[in-house]
């Protein structure tokens, strides 16, 4: 992260981290879709609506435009390969979705919207790097908006483990800890340049 803020990340892991980050989105994204149909009630639906718009279009735009600077093609970041880390990732989130309550689905989410909404607001206090590339990265990032939807998603987290009985609260920490776990290892295997499953 501290290679995006000052420009110096070399662009091979970047292309590693982008590309199973593309097919990352895609889960995340079907993971934000179930959390609408779940949602209790119409506003939280629609902010659900909102979350999946900015992250299948608006995100995944920033993607799709770092592709088109390589010369690679939207069909090829879909035929991407996955890592077993970003495999692991995404089963988790989709597991929790399908098996576990809103709440959990809430907590599990939470840590990607967060953290990212925390990176980018802290590189952008630091200036844009020379690099074009990365600039963009946390412009996307520290966006008013990005950072209005981490917020809510937050507020959404409290307000839900407030109401939880101890078991329920004790299944959002289980979710918010592993999934934070999952988001530090996506850096890690783009660091390390880790090879596809199978
Ligand atoms: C792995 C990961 N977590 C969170 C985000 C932010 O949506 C992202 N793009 N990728």
């Amino acid at each position: 992260m501290r290679g995006i803020g000052d420009g110096t990340l070399p662009v091979e892991r970047f292309r590693h981290y982008v590309r199973q980050d593309y097919l990352y989105l895609v889960d995340y994204g079907r993971l934000l879709a179930l959390g609408c149909a779940r949602a209790p009630d119409l506003a939280t639906m629609r902010r659900f609506a909102e979350l999946t718009q900015a992250i299948l279009v608006t995100e995944m735009d920033l993607h799709r435009s770092f592709a088109a600077d390589w010369g690679v093609s939207e069909a090829e970041l879909e035929a991407e390969r996955a890592t077993p880390t970003t495999r692991a990732y995404a089963d988790f989130l989709l597991r929790t979705a399908a098996l576990g309550d809103f709440s959990e689905l809430v907590a599990a989410l939470l840590p990607c919207m967060w953290g990212y909404a925390e990176i980018g607001e802290r590189l952008a206090q630091a200036g844009p790097p020379a690099h074009d590339g990365y600039a963009r990265w946390i412009a996307t990032y520290a966006d008013p908006e990005f950072q209005a939807l981490a917020s809510w998603c937050r507020e959404l987290t409290d307000r839900l483990g407030a109401a939880a009985d101890p078991a329920g609260r004790a299944r959002m920490h289980a979710a918010f800890a592993e999934s934070s776990r999952c988001e530090l290892a996506f850096w890690d295997a783009a660091w390390r340049l880790e090879a596809p499953a199978g």
